[in-house]
Protein backbone atom coordinates (compact mmCIF):
# COMPACT_ATOMS: atom_id res chain seq x y z
CA UNK A 1 0.00 0.00 0.00
CA UNK A 2 3.20 2.25 1.11
CA UNK A 3 4.81 1.39 -1.89
CA UNK A 4 1.34 2.25 -3.99
CA UNK A 5 1.14 5.71 -2.34
CA UNK A 6 5.12 5.83 -3.18
CA UNK A 7 4.52 5.60 -6.72
CA UNK A 8 2.02 8.10 -7.24
CA UNK A 9 3.87 10.63 -5.47
CA UNK A 10 6.47 10.21 -7.54
CA UNK A 11 4.44 9.97 -10.67
CA UNK A 12 2.71 13.44 -9.45
CA UNK A 13 6.15 14.65 -8.75
CA UNK A 14 7.47 13.48 -12.42
CA UNK A 15 4.27 14.87 -13.91
CA UNK A 16 5.05 18.16 -11.61
CA UNK A 17 8.52 18.90 -13.36
CA UNK A 18 7.72 17.88 -16.71
CA UNK A 19 4.53 20.04 -16.65
CA UNK A 20 7.36 23.08 -15.62
CA UNK A 21 9.87 21.76 -17.80
CA UNK A 22 6.85 22.39 -20.93
CA UNK A 23 6.36 25.62 -19.17
CA UNK A 24 9.73 26.73 -18.98
CA UNK A 25 10.42 25.74 -22.49
CA UNK A 26 7.08 27.27 -23.75
CA UNK A 27 8.41 30.54 -21.75
CA UNK A 28 11.81 29.87 -23.36
CA UNK A 29 9.88 31.14 -26.62
CA UNK A 30 8.91 34.17 -25.22
CA UNK A 31 11.52 34.79 -22.58
CA UNK A 32 14.85 33.33 -24.16
CA UNK A 33 17.51 31.81 -22.07
CA UNK A 34 13.99 31.72 -19.27
CA UNK A 35 15.07 27.71 -18.64
CA UNK A 36 18.55 28.54 -18.16
CA UNK A 37 17.99 31.48 -15.69
CA UNK A 38 15.13 29.26 -13.99
CA UNK A 39 18.20 26.08 -13.40
CA UNK A 40 20.13 28.41 -12.00
CA UNK A 41 17.98 29.82 -9.17
CA UNK A 42 16.51 26.67 -8.66
CA UNK A 43 19.71 24.69 -7.86
CA UNK A 44 21.68 27.80 -6.32
CA UNK A 45 18.96 29.76 -4.66
CA UNK A 46 16.67 26.70 -4.84
CA UNK A 47 13.92 29.28 -5.75
CA UNK A 48 11.74 28.26 -8.19
CA UNK A 49 11.35 31.71 -10.06
CA UNK A 50 8.57 30.18 -12.41
CA UNK A 51 6.40 30.31 -9.23
CA UNK A 52 6.52 34.34 -9.13
CA UNK A 53 5.75 34.38 -12.62
CA UNK A 54 2.00 35.26 -12.36
CA UNK A 55 3.33 38.24 -9.85
CA UNK A 56 5.90 39.53 -12.10
CA UNK A 57 3.12 39.58 -15.00
CA UNK A 58 0.99 41.77 -12.84
CA UNK A 59 3.52 44.03 -11.47
CA UNK A 60 4.76 44.37 -15.43
CA UNK A 61 1.07 45.28 -15.99
CA UNK A 62 0.70 47.80 -13.92
CA UNK A 63 4.11 49.47 -14.35
CA UNK A 64 3.00 49.34 -18.18
CA UNK A 65 -0.32 50.69 -17.24
CA UNK A 66 0.86 53.57 -15.10
CA UNK A 67 3.38 54.42 -17.64
CA UNK A 68 1.00 54.50 -20.35
CA UNK A 69 -1.05 57.04 -17.80
CA UNK A 70 1.90 59.00 -17.27
CA UNK A 71 2.40 59.22 -20.49
CA UNK A 72 -0.98 60.45 -21.49
CA UNK A 73 -0.92 62.91 -18.37
CA UNK A 74 2.00 64.36 -19.44
CA UNK A 75 0.61 64.63 -22.95
CA UNK A 76 -2.52 66.32 -21.35
CA UNK A 77 -0.34 68.96 -19.46
CA UNK A 78 1.88 69.40 -22.41
CA UNK A 79 -0.68 70.19 -24.21
CA UNK A 80 -2.23 72.95 -22.57
CA UNK A 81 0.73 74.42 -21.53
CA UNK A 82 2.63 74.75 -25.23
CA UNK A 83 1.18 75.80 -28.81
CA UNK A 84 2.33 72.96 -31.73
CA UNK A 85 2.16 73.33 -35.85
CA UNK A 86 2.49 70.61 -37.16
CA UNK A 87 3.81 70.16 -40.79
CA UNK A 88 3.29 67.75 -43.57
CA UNK A 89 5.19 65.84 -46.42
CA UNK A 90 3.07 66.63 -49.26
CA UNK A 91 3.34 70.64 -48.58
CA UNK A 92 6.06 73.20 -49.55
CA UNK A 93 6.12 74.01 -45.81
CA UNK A 94 7.66 70.68 -45.21
CA UNK A 95 10.46 71.71 -47.62
CA UNK A 96 10.72 74.98 -46.18
CA UNK A 97 11.49 73.83 -42.77
CA UNK A 98 13.46 70.91 -43.11
CA UNK A 99 16.17 73.25 -45.43
CA UNK A 100 16.38 75.61 -42.57
CA UNK A 101 16.41 73.37 -39.71
CA UNK A 102 19.79 71.62 -41.60
CA UNK A 103 20.90 75.25 -41.46
CA UNK A 104 21.02 75.49 -37.73
CA UNK A 105 23.99 75.03 -35.54
CA UNK A 106 22.15 72.31 -32.79
CA UNK A 107 21.02 70.00 -35.55
CA UNK A 108 24.36 69.54 -36.71
CA UNK A 109 25.42 69.08 -32.51
CA UNK A 110 22.29 66.50 -31.69
CA UNK A 111 23.45 62.80 -30.54
CA UNK A 112 21.15 61.74 -33.10
CA UNK A 113 20.78 62.70 -36.68
CA UNK A 114 20.19 61.64 -40.35
CA UNK A 115 22.98 61.78 -42.79
CA UNK A 116 21.88 62.09 -46.10
CA UNK A 117 23.82 62.75 -49.58
CA UNK A 118 22.56 64.58 -52.05
CA UNK A 119 20.90 62.17 -53.63
CA UNK A 120 16.54 62.05 -54.49
CA UNK A 121 16.02 58.91 -53.20
CA UNK A 122 17.55 59.51 -49.63
CA UNK A 123 15.08 62.60 -48.41
CA UNK A 124 11.94 64.10 -49.86
CA UNK A 125 13.12 67.91 -49.43
CA UNK A 126 16.09 66.57 -51.22
CA UNK A 127 14.41 66.22 -54.22
CA UNK A 128 14.10 69.83 -54.45
CA UNK A 129 16.95 71.57 -52.56
CA UNK A 130 19.49 68.98 -53.27
CA UNK A 131 19.56 69.02 -56.50
CA UNK A 132 19.25 73.20 -57.18
CA UNK A 133 22.57 73.14 -54.63
CA UNK A 134 24.12 70.47 -56.84
CA UNK A 135 23.84 72.89 -59.35
CA UNK A 136 24.40 75.87 -57.45
CA UNK A 137 27.74 73.86 -56.57
CA UNK A 138 28.43 73.63 -59.56
CA UNK A 139 27.92 76.91 -60.82
CA UNK A 140 30.17 78.09 -57.88
CA UNK A 141 32.86 75.56 -58.45
CA UNK A 142 33.14 76.68 -62.55
CA UNK A 143 32.94 80.45 -61.18
CA UNK A 144 36.06 79.94 -59.16
CA UNK A 145 37.88 77.80 -61.64
CA UNK A 146 36.86 81.13 -64.33
CA UNK A 147 38.52 83.22 -61.88
CA UNK A 148 41.73 81.29 -61.55
CA UNK A 149 42.30 82.06 -65.46
CA UNK A 150 41.89 85.96 -63.90
CA UNK A 151 38.73 88.22 -65.61
CA UNK A 152 41.81 89.53 -67.09
CA UNK A 153 42.96 87.82 -69.00
CA UNK A 154 42.74 87.49 -73.03
CA UNK A 155 40.19 85.48 -75.18
CA UNK A 156 43.39 83.69 -76.27
CA UNK A 157 45.23 83.54 -72.56
CA UNK A 158 42.28 82.14 -71.78
CA UNK A 159 41.62 79.40 -74.41
CA UNK A 160 45.42 78.24 -74.34
CA UNK A 161 44.77 77.99 -70.24
CA UNK A 162 41.77 76.59 -70.39
CA UNK A 163 43.17 73.76 -72.73
CA UNK A 164 46.68 73.48 -70.85
CA UNK A 165 44.44 73.36 -67.93
CA UNK A 166 41.20 71.22 -68.75
CA UNK A 167 42.79 67.89 -67.97
CA UNK A 168 43.69 68.95 -64.42
CA UNK A 169 40.43 70.97 -63.87
CA UNK A 170 38.52 67.82 -65.14
CA UNK A 171 39.92 65.82 -62.47
CA UNK A 172 39.01 67.88 -60.04
CA UNK A 173 35.61 68.61 -60.91
CA UNK A 174 35.08 64.83 -61.71
CA UNK A 175 36.71 64.04 -57.75
CA UNK A 176 34.37 66.52 -56.05
CA UNK A 177 31.42 65.01 -58.24
CA UNK A 178 32.65 61.80 -56.32
CA UNK A 179 32.13 63.00 -52.87
CA UNK A 180 28.77 63.98 -52.48
CA UNK A 181 28.41 66.69 -49.72
CA UNK A 182 26.23 65.03 -46.34
CA UNK A 183 23.10 66.71 -45.15
CA UNK A 184 23.11 66.23 -41.52
CA UNK A 185 19.12 66.17 -39.78
CA UNK A 186 18.04 65.94 -36.86
CA UNK A 187 17.00 62.48 -36.51
CA UNK A 188 13.06 60.59 -35.59
CA UNK A 189 12.06 62.19 -32.34
CA UNK A 190 12.51 65.44 -30.11
CA UNK A 191 15.15 68.01 -30.19
CA UNK A 192 15.04 71.13 -28.53
CA UNK A 193 16.97 74.37 -29.72
CA UNK A 194 16.35 78.12 -28.98
CA UNK A 195 14.91 80.56 -31.59
CA UNK A 196 14.83 84.61 -30.69
CA UNK A 197 14.98 83.88 -26.89
CA UNK A 198 12.16 81.22 -26.92
CA UNK A 199 12.79 77.50 -26.17
CA UNK A 200 11.58 75.20 -29.16
CA UNK A 201 10.97 71.68 -29.06
CA UNK A 202 11.12 69.98 -33.25
CA UNK A 203 9.72 66.67 -33.64
CA UNK A 204 9.87 64.04 -36.35
CA UNK A 205 7.85 61.43 -36.52
CA UNK A 206 8.00 58.79 -39.15
CA UNK A 207 4.70 57.04 -40.35
CA UNK A 208 6.30 53.58 -41.13
CA UNK A 209 3.60 51.82 -43.18
CA UNK A 210 3.73 54.77 -46.18
CA UNK A 211 5.84 56.31 -48.70
CA UNK A 212 6.01 58.78 -51.47
CA UNK A 213 7.97 56.25 -53.78
CA UNK A 214 12.14 55.97 -54.10
CA UNK A 215 11.51 54.20 -50.48
CA UNK A 216 11.34 57.46 -49.02
CA UNK A 217 9.21 57.04 -45.43
CA UNK A 218 6.25 59.57 -45.03
CA UNK A 219 7.01 62.04 -42.63
CA UNK A 220 5.54 64.55 -40.54
CA UNK A 221 7.23 67.35 -38.57
CA UNK A 222 6.00 69.04 -35.15
CA UNK A 223 7.24 72.38 -33.73
CA UNK A 224 6.01 73.40 -30.18
CA UNK A 225 7.02 76.41 -27.77
CA UNK A 226 5.77 76.82 -24.04
CA UNK A 227 2.77 78.55 -23.74
CA UNK A 228 -0.56 78.85 -25.75
CA UNK A 229 0.73 81.64 -28.07
CA UNK A 230 2.22 80.21 -31.21
CA UNK A 231 3.36 83.14 -33.00
CA UNK A 232 7.01 82.72 -32.43
CA UNK A 233 5.95 79.19 -33.99
CA UNK A 234 4.49 81.31 -37.01
CA UNK A 235 7.62 83.31 -37.20
CA UNK A 236 9.98 80.98 -37.53
CA UNK A 237 8.05 79.45 -40.39
CA UNK A 238 8.14 82.75 -41.99
CA UNK A 239 11.83 82.79 -41.17
CA UNK A 240 12.32 78.93 -42.97
CA UNK A 241 9.76 80.65 -45.98
CA UNK A 242 12.20 83.72 -46.52
CA UNK A 243 15.70 81.30 -46.57
CA UNK A 244 14.34 78.81 -48.55
CA UNK A 245 13.05 81.71 -50.80
CA UNK A 246 16.25 83.58 -50.73
CA UNK A 247 18.04 80.82 -51.98
CA UNK A 248 16.30 80.66 -55.29
CA UNK A 249 16.79 84.36 -55.92
CA UNK A 250 15.63 85.54 -59.40
CA UNK A 251 15.57 81.23 -60.98
CA UNK A 252 12.84 80.37 -62.85
CA UNK A 253 11.03 77.92 -60.29
CA UNK A 254 10.09 74.64 -62.34
CA UNK A 255 7.32 72.42 -60.87
CA UNK A 256 6.05 69.37 -62.82
CA UNK A 257 3.24 67.03 -62.54
CA UNK A 258 4.60 63.60 -60.81
CA UNK A 259 2.55 60.13 -60.14
CA UNK A 260 3.64 59.13 -56.12
CA UNK A 261 3.38 55.49 -54.74
CA UNK A 262 -0.05 55.87 -53.99
CA UNK A 263 -0.92 56.98 -57.44
CA UNK A 264 -1.83 60.54 -56.76
CA UNK A 265 -0.98 63.17 -59.19
CA UNK A 266 0.87 66.22 -57.42
CA UNK A 267 3.09 68.69 -58.33
CA UNK A 268 6.87 68.34 -57.61
CA UNK A 269 9.14 71.06 -57.67
CA UNK A 270 12.00 69.22 -60.24
CA UNK A 271 14.44 72.85 -61.28
CA UNK A 272 15.24 76.35 -60.56
CA UNK A 273 16.87 77.48 -63.83
CA UNK A 274 18.47 80.92 -64.52
CA UNK A 275 15.60 83.26 -65.84
CA UNK A 276 16.27 83.00 -69.64
CA UNK A 277 16.55 86.63 -71.32
CA UNK A 278 13.58 87.72 -73.54
CA UNK A 279 16.00 88.65 -75.50
CA UNK A 280 17.64 85.32 -76.34
CA UNK A 281 14.73 84.17 -77.81
CA UNK A 282 14.77 85.09 -81.74
CA UNK A 283 11.03 86.17 -82.57
CA UNK A 284 9.42 88.66 -84.16
CA UNK A 285 9.74 91.66 -82.21
CA UNK A 286 6.03 92.74 -82.62
CA UNK A 287 4.70 89.00 -81.06
CA UNK A 288 6.87 89.27 -78.48
CA UNK A 289 6.30 92.77 -77.23
CA UNK A 290 2.70 91.68 -77.77
CA UNK A 291 2.70 88.71 -76.09
CA UNK A 292 4.36 90.04 -72.93
CA UNK A 293 2.59 93.23 -72.70
CA UNK A 294 -0.97 90.86 -73.29
CA UNK A 295 0.88 88.74 -70.06
CA UNK A 296 1.35 92.30 -67.68
CA UNK A 297 -2.32 93.56 -68.94
CA UNK A 298 -3.82 90.47 -67.51
CA UNK A 299 -1.97 90.47 -63.97
CA UNK A 300 -3.05 94.24 -63.53
CA UNK A 301 -4.59 94.15 -60.34
CA UNK A 302 -7.47 96.11 -62.54
CA UNK A 303 -7.91 93.83 -65.27
CA UNK A 304 -8.82 90.92 -62.04
CA UNK A 305 -11.40 93.92 -60.76
CA UNK A 306 -12.59 94.44 -64.47
CA UNK A 307 -12.67 90.46 -65.07
CA UNK A 308 -15.08 90.08 -61.41
CA UNK A 309 -17.04 93.20 -62.37
CA UNK A 310 -17.92 91.48 -65.34
CA UNK A 311 -18.70 88.19 -64.28
CA UNK A 312 -15.63 86.55 -66.78
CA UNK A 313 -13.73 84.01 -65.06
CA UNK A 314 -10.25 85.59 -64.58
CA UNK A 315 -8.10 83.43 -66.70
CA UNK A 316 -6.17 83.80 -69.87
CA UNK A 317 -4.77 80.71 -72.37
CA UNK A 318 -2.04 80.86 -74.94
CA UNK A 319 -1.56 78.26 -77.84
CA UNK A 320 2.27 78.29 -78.95
CA UNK A 321 2.10 76.38 -82.07
CA UNK A 322 4.71 74.94 -84.78
CA UNK A 323 7.28 72.51 -85.53
CA UNK A 324 9.77 70.95 -83.21
CA UNK A 325 12.66 73.02 -82.36
CA UNK A 326 10.94 76.33 -82.96
CA UNK A 327 10.78 77.92 -80.00
CA UNK A 328 7.64 77.71 -78.20
CA UNK A 329 8.99 76.25 -74.50
CA UNK A 330 11.78 78.77 -74.74
CA UNK A 331 9.26 81.83 -75.08
CA UNK A 332 7.50 80.18 -72.34
CA UNK A 333 10.71 80.25 -69.88
CA UNK A 334 11.50 83.52 -70.80
CA UNK A 335 8.46 84.74 -70.07
CA UNK A 336 8.33 82.91 -66.67
CA UNK A 337 11.57 84.35 -66.08
CA UNK A 338 10.60 88.04 -66.94
CA UNK A 339 7.26 88.20 -65.03
CA UNK A 340 8.76 86.10 -62.33
CA UNK A 341 6.39 83.48 -62.35
CA UNK A 342 6.48 79.87 -61.07
CA UNK A 343 5.80 77.60 -64.39
CA UNK A 344 3.98 73.94 -63.70
CA UNK A 345 4.69 71.77 -66.19
CA UNK A 346 1.95 69.09 -67.66
CA UNK A 347 2.58 66.72 -70.42
CA UNK A 348 -0.39 65.29 -71.90
CA UNK A 349 1.14 62.40 -73.67
CA UNK A 350 1.31 60.64 -70.02
CA UNK A 351 -1.41 57.97 -70.29
CA UNK A 352 -2.13 57.76 -66.91
CA UNK A 353 -3.21 61.03 -66.52
CA UNK A 354 -6.60 61.41 -66.03
CA UNK A 355 -9.59 63.98 -65.39
CA UNK A 356 -9.51 63.48 -61.81
CA UNK A 357 -5.96 64.12 -61.34
CA UNK A 358 -5.63 66.62 -64.13
CA UNK A 359 -8.45 68.37 -62.26
CA UNK A 360 -6.89 68.16 -58.86
CA UNK A 361 -3.67 69.44 -60.13
CA UNK A 362 -5.71 72.49 -61.45
CA UNK A 363 -7.02 72.67 -58.02
CA UNK A 364 -3.87 73.28 -56.52
CA UNK A 365 -2.08 75.37 -58.75
CA UNK A 366 -0.97 78.81 -56.94
CA UNK A 367 -2.97 82.08 -57.80
CA UNK A 368 0.17 83.56 -60.49
CA UNK A 369 1.74 81.18 -62.10
CA UNK A 370 1.92 80.28 -66.00
CA UNK A 371 0.60 76.19 -66.30
CA UNK A 372 2.63 74.98 -69.58
CA UNK A 373 0.37 71.84 -70.99
CA UNK A 374 2.77 70.12 -73.33
CA UNK A 375 1.59 68.24 -76.58
CA UNK A 376 -2.07 69.37 -76.48
CA UNK A 377 -2.30 67.08 -79.53
CA UNK A 378 -2.08 63.91 -77.88
CA UNK A 379 -3.94 61.24 -78.38
CA UNK A 380 -6.91 61.52 -76.46
CA UNK A 381 -7.21 65.09 -77.26
CA UNK A 382 -6.89 65.21 -80.59
CA UNK A 383 -9.50 64.93 -82.68
CA UNK A 384 -8.50 62.81 -85.31
CA UNK A 385 -12.25 62.33 -87.40
CA UNK A 386 -11.65 65.19 -89.01
CA UNK A 387 -8.95 64.80 -91.71
CA UNK A 388 -9.56 67.71 -93.97
CA UNK A 389 -6.59 70.39 -94.64
CA UNK A 390 -7.19 74.15 -94.48
CA UNK A 391 -5.12 77.11 -95.15
CA UNK A 392 -2.18 77.31 -91.67
CA UNK A 393 -2.82 80.64 -91.43
CA UNK A 394 -6.36 80.69 -90.99
CA UNK A 395 -5.62 77.44 -88.22
CA UNK A 396 -4.63 78.79 -85.11
CA UNK A 397 -7.53 80.66 -82.86
CA UNK A 398 -10.53 82.21 -83.12
CA UNK A 399 -8.91 84.60 -80.24
CA UNK A 400 -6.79 87.21 -81.66
CA UNK A 401 -4.30 85.45 -83.83
CA UNK A 402 -0.57 86.77 -84.35
CA UNK A 403 1.58 85.76 -87.47
CA UNK A 404 4.68 83.55 -87.30
CA UNK A 405 8.48 84.28 -87.98
CA UNK A 406 9.04 82.58 -90.64
CA UNK A 407 6.71 79.93 -92.60
CA UNK A 408 5.50 77.53 -90.28
CA UNK A 409 5.31 75.36 -93.65
CA UNK A 410 4.25 72.63 -92.08
CA UNK A 411 0.85 72.65 -93.73
CA UNK A 412 -1.59 73.42 -90.85
CA UNK A 413 -4.67 72.14 -90.99
CA UNK A 414 -7.44 74.09 -89.79
CA UNK A 415 -10.21 72.25 -88.39
CA UNK A 416 -12.97 73.64 -88.37
CA UNK A 417 -14.97 71.18 -86.03
CA UNK A 418 -17.86 73.15 -84.17
CA UNK A 419 -20.08 70.95 -85.55
CA UNK A 420 -18.56 67.37 -84.40
CA UNK A 421 -16.90 68.97 -81.84
CA UNK A 422 -18.81 66.78 -79.63
CA UNK A 423 -18.24 63.49 -80.97
CA UNK A 424 -14.46 63.71 -80.02
CA UNK A 425 -15.22 64.71 -76.41
CA UNK A 426 -15.64 62.02 -75.10
CA UNK A 427 -12.95 59.76 -76.80
CA UNK A 428 -10.26 58.90 -74.78
CA UNK A 429 -9.86 54.89 -75.87
CA UNK A 430 -8.39 53.20 -78.35
CA UNK A 431 -10.09 51.47 -80.74
CA UNK A 432 -8.63 48.48 -78.83
CA UNK A 433 -9.79 50.06 -75.82
CA UNK A 434 -6.34 51.19 -74.58
CA UNK A 435 -6.46 54.14 -72.68
CA UNK A 436 -5.42 57.39 -75.11
CA UNK A 437 -5.08 59.63 -71.22
CA UNK A 438 -7.00 62.57 -71.25
CA UNK A 439 -10.06 62.98 -73.24
CA UNK A 440 -11.04 66.19 -74.93
CA UNK A 441 -14.05 67.33 -72.90
CA UNK A 442 -12.14 66.40 -69.97
CA UNK A 443 -9.10 68.90 -70.88
CA UNK A 444 -12.23 71.35 -71.75
CA UNK A 445 -13.91 70.74 -68.68
CA UNK A 446 -11.01 71.31 -66.65
CA UNK A 447 -9.71 74.75 -68.47
CA UNK A 448 -12.83 76.10 -67.81
CA UNK A 449 -14.13 74.11 -64.58
CA UNK A 450 -14.95 75.68 -61.39
CA UNK A 451 -11.94 73.96 -60.10
CA UNK A 452 -9.76 75.74 -62.56
CA UNK A 453 -7.69 78.09 -60.33
CA UNK A 454 -8.01 81.82 -61.42
CA UNK A 455 -5.14 83.90 -62.29
CA UNK A 456 -3.08 81.29 -63.52
CA UNK A 457 -1.24 81.72 -67.74
CA UNK A 458 -2.08 78.46 -69.38
CA UNK A 459 0.26 78.19 -72.08
CA UNK A 460 -0.58 75.24 -74.21
CA UNK A 461 1.94 73.68 -76.92
CA UNK A 462 1.73 71.43 -80.18
CA UNK A 463 3.43 71.01 -83.45
CA UNK A 464 0.12 69.42 -84.52
CA UNK A 465 -2.62 72.52 -84.58
CA UNK A 466 -4.42 70.72 -87.25
CA UNK A 467 -5.29 68.21 -84.90
CA UNK A 468 -6.90 70.07 -82.80
CA UNK A 469 -11.03 70.94 -81.89
CA UNK A 470 -11.86 74.03 -82.49
CA UNK A 471 -13.57 73.73 -78.85
CA UNK A 472 -10.11 73.78 -77.53
CA UNK A 473 -9.05 77.19 -79.41
CA UNK A 474 -11.71 78.97 -79.01
CA UNK A 475 -11.64 82.39 -77.14
CA UNK A 476 -11.57 82.22 -73.02
CA UNK A 477 -9.62 78.99 -73.67
CA UNK A 478 -7.05 80.35 -75.59
CA UNK A 479 -6.72 84.55 -76.43
CA UNK A 480 -3.52 84.55 -78.50
CA UNK A 481 -2.40 82.35 -80.57
CA UNK A 482 1.90 83.00 -82.06
CA UNK A 483 2.89 80.48 -84.52
CA UNK A 484 6.51 79.40 -84.37
CA UNK A 485 7.88 78.58 -87.67
CA UNK A 486 10.89 77.42 -89.78
CA UNK A 487 13.77 80.37 -89.71
CA UNK A 488 13.24 83.44 -91.87
CA UNK A 489 16.35 85.57 -93.30
CA UNK A 490 15.49 87.67 -90.12
CA UNK A 491 15.71 84.82 -88.18
CA UNK A 492 18.95 83.35 -89.18
CA UNK A 493 20.88 86.75 -88.63
CA UNK A 494 19.32 86.65 -85.09
CA UNK A 495 20.75 83.31 -83.96
CA UNK A 496 23.68 84.39 -85.53
CA UNK A 497 24.00 87.35 -83.49
CA UNK A 498 22.80 85.41 -80.96
CA UNK A 499 25.64 83.26 -80.53
CA UNK A 500 28.64 85.33 -81.82
CA UNK A 501 27.46 89.00 -79.68
CA UNK A 502 29.02 88.89 -76.71
CA UNK A 503 26.79 89.38 -74.37
CA UNK A 504 27.04 92.15 -71.32
CA UNK A 505 28.39 89.42 -68.75
CA UNK A 506 30.86 88.70 -70.98
CA UNK A 507 32.01 91.85 -71.79
CA UNK A 508 34.63 92.75 -69.12
CA UNK A 509 37.44 89.89 -70.86
CA UNK A 510 36.47 90.77 -74.23
CA UNK A 511 36.86 94.55 -73.83
CA UNK A 512 40.27 93.53 -72.10
CA UNK A 513 41.31 91.92 -75.19
CA UNK A 514 40.17 94.40 -77.64
CA UNK A 515 42.11 97.29 -75.49
CA UNK A 516 45.00 95.63 -73.35
CA UNK A 517 46.31 93.11 -75.81
CA UNK A 518 46.05 94.45 -79.24
CA UNK A 519 49.83 93.03 -80.03
CA UNK A 520 48.37 89.71 -79.50
CA UNK A 521 48.56 86.89 -82.23
CA UNK A 522 45.12 86.35 -82.12
CA UNK A 523 42.73 89.34 -83.77
CA UNK A 524 40.25 90.72 -81.52
CA UNK A 525 36.91 90.12 -81.50
CA UNK A 526 34.46 91.83 -84.48
CA UNK A 527 32.68 94.63 -83.66
CA UNK A 528 29.21 95.07 -84.39
CA UNK A 529 29.32 96.32 -87.65
CA UNK A 530 31.77 93.32 -88.72
CA UNK A 531 29.58 91.09 -87.05
CA UNK A 532 26.23 92.57 -88.62
CA UNK A 533 28.25 92.15 -91.95
CA UNK A 534 29.21 88.24 -90.94
CA UNK A 535 25.46 87.52 -90.00
CA UNK A 536 24.67 88.90 -93.34
CA UNK A 537 27.13 86.59 -94.82
CA UNK A 538 25.74 83.74 -92.91
CA UNK A 539 22.01 84.56 -94.41
CA UNK A 540 22.67 84.63 -97.66
CA UNK A 541 24.13 80.80 -97.00
CA UNK A 542 20.95 79.15 -95.50
CA UNK A 543 17.89 79.17 -96.77
CA UNK A 544 15.14 80.61 -95.58
CA UNK A 545 12.00 78.52 -94.22
CA UNK A 546 13.49 75.32 -94.33
CA UNK A 547 15.56 74.90 -90.91
CA UNK A 548 14.17 75.23 -87.74
CA UNK A 549 15.91 77.70 -84.84
CA UNK A 550 17.07 74.82 -82.86
CA UNK A 551 18.74 73.16 -86.46
CA UNK A 552 20.63 76.24 -87.07
CA UNK A 553 21.70 76.82 -83.19
CA UNK A 554 22.75 73.23 -83.25
CA UNK A 555 25.25 73.87 -86.52
CA UNK A 556 26.38 77.15 -84.98
CA UNK A 557 27.08 75.56 -81.46
CA UNK A 558 29.58 73.36 -83.38
CA UNK A 559 31.53 76.51 -84.67
CA UNK A 560 30.84 78.68 -81.61
CA UNK A 561 34.47 80.55 -81.17
CA UNK A 562 34.98 80.67 -85.47
CA UNK A 563 32.18 82.85 -86.97
CA UNK A 564 33.87 82.19 -89.73
CA UNK A 565 34.03 78.84 -90.05
CA UNK A 566 30.44 78.73 -89.43
CA UNK A 567 29.98 81.07 -92.66
CA UNK A 568 32.89 78.68 -94.86
CA UNK A 569 30.85 75.68 -93.75
CA UNK A 570 27.18 76.64 -93.91
CA UNK A 571 26.90 75.50 -97.67
CA UNK A 572 27.88 72.13 -97.04
CA UNK A 573 26.15 71.95 -94.05
CA UNK A 574 22.94 72.65 -95.51
CA UNK A 575 23.58 69.92 -98.17
CA UNK A 576 24.51 67.61 -95.89
CA UNK A 577 20.93 68.02 -93.78
CA UNK A 578 18.87 68.20 -96.95
CA UNK A 579 20.80 64.77 -97.81
CA UNK A 580 19.99 63.44 -94.17
CA UNK A 581 16.40 64.53 -94.28
CA UNK A 582 15.70 62.34 -97.48
CA UNK A 583 17.21 59.90 -96.60
CA UNK A 584 15.01 59.50 -93.58
CA UNK A 585 11.54 60.42 -95.89
CA UNK A 586 12.76 57.51 -97.93
CA UNK A 587 13.02 55.03 -95.45
N1 LIG B 1 13.13 81.01 -81.77
C1 LIG B 1 14.18 80.57 -81.07
N2 LIG B 1 15.03 81.44 -80.50
C2 LIG B 1 16.10 81.02 -79.80
N3 LIG B 1 16.39 79.74 -79.60
C3 LIG B 1 15.59 78.83 -80.15
C4 LIG B 1 14.44 79.19 -80.90
N4 LIG B 1 13.83 78.07 -81.31
C5 LIG B 1 14.54 77.04 -80.83
N5 LIG B 1 15.58 77.49 -80.13
C6 LIG B 1 16.57 76.65 -79.42
O1 LIG B 1 16.31 75.31 -79.79
C7 LIG B 1 16.18 74.47 -78.67
C8 LIG B 1 14.76 73.88 -78.60
O2 LIG B 1 13.84 74.95 -78.44
P1 LIG B 1 12.42 74.77 -77.74
O3 LIG B 1 12.45 73.66 -76.74
O4 LIG B 1 11.97 76.10 -77.26
O5 LIG B 1 11.55 74.31 -78.97
P2 LIG B 1 10.03 73.87 -79.00
O6 LIG B 1 9.39 74.59 -80.14
O7 LIG B 1 9.40 74.05 -77.68
O8 LIG B 1 10.18 72.33 -79.35
P3 LIG B 1 9.16 71.13 -79.03
O9 LIG B 1 7.94 71.36 -79.85
O10 LIG B 1 9.94 69.92 -79.49
O11 LIG B 1 8.90 71.16 -77.57
C9 LIG B 1 16.53 75.33 -77.48
O12 LIG B 1 17.87 75.10 -77.16
C10 LIG B 1 16.36 76.75 -77.93
O13 LIG B 1 17.30 77.58 -77.31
Amino acid sequence: MLSLVQAAQNASSTAASSSSLADSSMLDRFFPGFSILSALFSTYLHLDISAYLSMMFVLTTVAAAARLRLEGVIETVQSYFTSTIEVRMNDEVFNYLMYWISQQPFSHYSTRTVASTKTKANSYYSDDSDQDSDEDDDDDDDYDEDKKFGSNSTENEYADAASNDFDSYWARRVNKDKIKRLRITPAEGQHWFWFRSHRIRFKREQLERRNYGWGVPVEKLYLSCFGRNPEILKELLLEAQRMYVDRDGDKTIIYRAQRDSSADYDWVRCMARPPRPLSTVVLDDVQKRAFIADIKEYLHPRTRRWYANRGIPYRRGYMFYGPPGTGKSSLCFAAAGAMHLKIYLISLNSRTLNEEALASLFQSLPRRCIVLLEDVDAAGVANKRDEQTADPATAPSSGQSTTNTGNTNNNNNNNDSSNNSSNSHSTNKDSDGANRGISLSALLNIIDGVASSEGRILVMTTNHIEKLDSALLRPGRVDLSIAFGYSDRETIKNLFLAIYAPLECELPRTLTNMTQHKSAAAPPPPSTEELATLANAFADRIPTDEFTPAEIQGFLLFNKKDPMRAIEEAESWVQGIREKKGREEKK
